[in-house]
């Protein structure tokens, strides 16, 4: 009764024949234009309900009770089996020591995002390490994938360990294959299937190899941080701390985090900060090179706030609103998390004036949100300054325009890592304004980068290309 409209499909496999799933935020962009701002479908024996408003989106994970009956995520073969029966914080639904963990992952993650003084020096390593390796490569043409990948992965370490090995290191080849297991594993395809017939996982199929892979990869990398942990060694990170409070007990004298906890955790941390990252900064590099207007202004500002005698601090990044413009309109364009994560319903409620059953899976869709021309004006185009006002300053949070962006997600469920990716992203961005300027390849043109063309996945990344750093 009264439910929302949408695609019929078949029994129990629904519409999982006329979608690719890899590619679900093209097929619910077209459905949007045919179903309106929130509509329902059905896969696999799951209901989907889709909200393709940002109004919706706001009420449906900001306002009580919505907000806290729509904070749960629906059961998954990767959290129940990999996970330990979701004893992490991406996957987990809420409960009161799921509420303790994703509190204090929070608050490490804060901590270290916007950089505490012990680790000033680590983060100054990475970028002195960064700006080599562009200066190695200066004047060629070059592929600018291994760079960034090299610098996210020692942000990562130093985050978990307090120090980085480089990418010949015992962490770096580890933490990307994790990660490239995770998106395999993860996503609604294999999962999908894992989760309506989990004893596949025992048979010898390509899907199960991808689970017992990942589980193996993953023990390593524990035994390695272990192993580290132990090294008398000044810098400590994310790990250390984990290790301490298993030690901790609640107001009950009840122990509130364990082995599993520390296992899941840093799974999700490789799973939720690499990819990302990577796509954020692989874009913006593409993007910059063929605006060498908007890499003046860039340079500009970086010049003013930062100088070019010593390295960028995480504290100038709230002096650099053009940087943040761009960073924020690249997050927006690429929507390169279209999906962002999946939520569910702990309970029947109503959604945008529909009823919606219990249980039933949420798509928040950043990608059409993002990509409607009701919201943003040339919604395939490029303009930071949608997020600058009159005196290019940035817009407050307050601000309508900022209220439609929603890369990080919204409300209980929202990123935990956005403060560490958005400092991070920061400092490679400005250092390399503050020494290089990015071209287009010798003698060839780079082809404009086109969210739509991204190599598909849970999150989207582009096709490889080559640029020039010239020096400064
Ligand atoms: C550009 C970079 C990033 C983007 C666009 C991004 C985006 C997101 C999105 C869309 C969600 C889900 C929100 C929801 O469920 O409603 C999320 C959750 C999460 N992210 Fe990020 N993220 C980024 C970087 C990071 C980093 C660097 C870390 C950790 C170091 C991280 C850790 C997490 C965790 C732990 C969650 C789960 C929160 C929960 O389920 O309660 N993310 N992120």
């Amino acid at each position: 009764k009264n439910g929302p409209p949408g695609p019929k499909g078949y029994p129990f496999f629904g519409v999982i024949f006329e979608v690719d799933v890899f590619r679900l935020h093209e097929k619910l962009y077209e459905w949007t234009q045919q179903y309106g701002d929130v509509f329902q479908f059905q896969m696999l024996g799951k209901k989907f309900l889709c909200i393709n408003s940002v109004e919706v989106l706001r009420e449906t994970f900001l306002q009580e009770p919505c907000a806290t009956i729509n904070a749960y995520r629906s059961p998954t073969f990767t959290g129940k089996y990999l996970l330990k029966n979701y004893s992490d914080v991406i996957f987990a639904s809420p409960s009161s020591l799921w509420e303790k963990r994703r509190k204090f992952v929070y608050r490490l993650l804060h901590t270290y995002g916007e950089g505490i003084t012990s680790l000033e020096n680590q983060v100054l390593q990475n970028l002195i390490r960064f700006k080599g390796k562009i200066r190695q490569n200066i004047s060629k043409d070059v592929n600018p994938f291994e760079i960034v990948d090299e610098f996210i992965l020692s942000t990562i370490e130093t985050l978990i360990i307090g120090r980085s090995f480089g990418k010949e290191g015992p962490l770096q080849p580890l933490l990307k294959l994790e990660e490239e297991l995770a998106n395999r594993l993860a996503n609604p395809g294999t999962d999908g299937v894992l989760r309506a017939f989990p004893f596949l996982r025992f048979l010898p199929l390509p899907m199960s190899s991808i689970y017992h892979e990942a589980k193996s990869v993953h023990q390593q990398l524990l035994d390695k941080l272990e192993t580290l942990s132990k090294e008398d060694c000044e810098d400590t990170g994310i790990y250390h701390t984990m290790k301490k409070a298993l030690k901790e007990r609640d107001e009950n004298g009840n122990a509130w985090f364990n082995d599993d906890n520390i296992y899941g955790v840093l799974f999700n941390i490789s799973g939720a900060a690499y990819l990302t990252t990577r796509g954020t900064l692989l874009s913006a590099i593409n993007i910059l090179a063929k605006r060498l207007e908007l890499q003046k202004s860039l340079q500009r500002e970086v010049d003013s706030v930062i100088g070019r005698n010593r390295e960028p601090r995480l504290s100038d990044r709230k002096k650099c609103p053009l940087m943040e413009a761009v960073v924020m309109e690249t997050l927006r364009y690429i929507s390169h998390v279209p999906l962002l994560v999946l939520h569910a319903n702990s309970q029947s409620t109503t959604i945008g004036g529909y009823s919606v059953e219990k249980d039933t899976v949420i798509i928040p869709n950043s990608w059409t949100m993002h990509h409607s021309e009701k919201y943003w004006d040339d919604p395939f185009s490029f303009k930071p300054e949608r997020f600058l006002d009159e005196d290019g300053q940035l817009l407050p949070a307050t601000d309508p325009v900022r209220k439609r962006f929603a890369s990080f997600g919204l409300g209980k469920r929202s990123c935990i890592g956005e403060v560490f990716a958005k400092s991070r992203i920061f400092l490679f961005l400005s250092s390399l304004m503050q020494m290089a300027t990015i071209a287009e390849p010798e003698g060839k043109r780079l082809p404009d980068l086109d969210p739509r063309k991204m190599i598909p996945g849970i999150v989207l990344q582009p096709q490889e290309y080559e640029v020039r750093f010239l020096m400064r």
